[in-house]
């Protein structure tokens, strides 16, 4: 035990950061004891000095000036939880060369930019954690950079987006539309201060690149994530995925196979069976596949200011417990260059509605369209007639590439009035 404080700089005191200072001043003794030295908050940078907050910080305690406080010589643990790519990298590259350790939530920053602050750390000596960017409160990146060290994982599944899977729970549940379900997420808290990067996939993708660089050792980068977002699912689509008894989620999905990384984010329809189909509101669950282990399933509460900041807790007393004892965990693994497949030659399946004229021989003409491309139908039946007649069509598994041409095909027929709406389907048909 230490009578030596441990002095933590904090970034930003927004949703994430005013429950890590609620956490700091209401659990400082439990802390205290875990760490072996009293934890004190030493400063906190903010943006405008007057805005309200969620939790009461002395005001001798806040600053508008970030990299004086993180440059500061008595810090020992600067946590950034501004969010964005500046200043936040220059602030924890000052950090870690100035001697502290960090522990940040930022994911769009680590899946652009990692390698510069790992190898910074690296080069300082120093702690870099960031638990809380994927997943909020669930330990997944722990498991996968130390527990599954000595397994070969070779795909991870997960909803890892938790305003997407709020607004795509509420569109289903209580039928709300997009923007009242979208305006509610944001309120909770659980929303990007841009919120595009939510419905847009962007962040998924950012904690895809990130789980599948821990998981397959390999430097995957947010550019590397075929993206796609949940702007264009209707409630038509909501409404075709209850009647297949299925449920649309935001899914990202990391796989590694023949030596090559696949890594993709998309809406995908998946039956109410599947354990994935249960995540409700604002939880995520990601599923880790690995050759020894077999099926992992980790399930938590995915975005918010309180869930996040126990993560970031997590890692503070880690860190602060290596600066007790001057050591550092465990680094950057090494790490393989892998050659990242292309979406087009990713297997995966589609659920296509088609508005068709209503005539014989309109299904068969349909069905030959997915025989020129190669691609086998499970289920396929008509719904509705006259001017109201559509066609549903689940495919087997096929490349995306041989999907989309399959799409592009029907779009260009002369019985088909309009495709209405293109799904990927999760899971191996039966
Ligand atoms: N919200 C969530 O559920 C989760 C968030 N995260 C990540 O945590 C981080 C923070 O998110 P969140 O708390 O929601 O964001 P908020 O937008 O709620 O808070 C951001 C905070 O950063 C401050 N800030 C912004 N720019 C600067 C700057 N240039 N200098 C100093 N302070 C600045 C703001 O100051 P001011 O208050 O004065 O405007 C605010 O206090 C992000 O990286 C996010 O991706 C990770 C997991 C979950
Ligand atoms: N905006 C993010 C917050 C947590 O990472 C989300 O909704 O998941």
């Amino acid at each position: 035990m230490s009578n030596k404080p441990l002095k933590v700089a904090l970034l930003g005191c927004g949703s994430v950061g005013s429950q890590v200072v609620r956490l700091l001043q209401e659990q400082a003794a439990d802390l205290e004891a875990r760490v072996g030295a009293p934890v004190e908050l030493a400063g906190v940078a903010v943006r405008r000095l007057d805005a309200p907050r969620e939790v009461e910080v002395p005001a001798e305690l806040l600053t508008t000036d970030a990299h004086a406080l993180v440059t500061r010589d008595d810090i020992d643990v600067v946590v950034e939880v501004i969010g964005g790519i500046e200043p936040a990298r220059t602030l924890i590259l000052a950090a870690l060369e100035h001697g502290a350790s960090v522990v940040t939530a930022n994911k769009a920053l680590l899946a652009e930019d990692g390698p510069t602050l790992f190898e910074a750390a690296a080069k300082a000596e120093r702690d870099l954690y960031y638990e809380a960017a994927v997943a909020g409160a669930i330990p997944i990146l722990r498991p996968l950079r130390e527990s599954l060290a000595g397994d070969r994982v070779t795909r991870v599944l997960g909803i890892v987006n938790g305003t997407t899977n709020f607004i795509l729970d509420k569109m289903d549940t209580s039928g709300a539309g997009f923007e009242e379900a979208l305006e509610e997420a944001q309120e909770l808290g659980y929303a990007e201060a841009d919120p595009t990067a939510d419905v847009e996939g962007f962040d998924a993708a950012a904690k895809a690149a990130i789980l599948a660089s821990l998981a397959f050792h390999s430097r995957v980068k947010a550019e590397d994530v075929h993206r796609e977002g949940i702007s264009e699912v209707s409630a038509a689509d909501v409404a075709s995925a209850r009647d297949m008894d299925a449920v649309v989620k935001l899914l990202a999905i990391a796989e590694l196979r023949d030596d090559q990384v696949s890594v993709r984010v998309h809406p995908a329809m998946i039956p109410r069976s599947h354990p994935l189909a249960s995540v409700r509101e604002a939880y995520n669950a990601v599923f880790v596949e690995s050759e020894a282990a077999g099926q992992l399933m980790f399930y938590g509460p995915g975005a918010g200011g309180s869930p996040t900041a126990s993560a970031v807790l997590g890692d503070l007393v880690t860190v602060g417990r290596h600066r007790l004892t001057g050591t550092t965990g465990v680094g950057e693994s090494a790490y393989a260059d892998r050659v990242v497949r292309p979406m087009g030659e990713t297997l995966t399946r589609y659920h296509v509605a088609i508005d068709v004229e209503d005539r014989a021989g309109v299904l068969a003409a349909v069905a030959q369209a997915f025989a020129d491309n190669d691609v086998s139908i499970q289920i396929v039946r008509q719904e509705g007639r006259g001017d109201d007649a559509q066609l549903v069509v689940v495919s087997h598994q096929a490349t995306d590439a041989q999907l989309s041409a399959t799409v592009e095909q029907l779009r260009g027929m002369e019985i088909v009035r309009e495709v209405t709406s293109v799904m990927r389907v999760e899971g191996e048909s039966e």
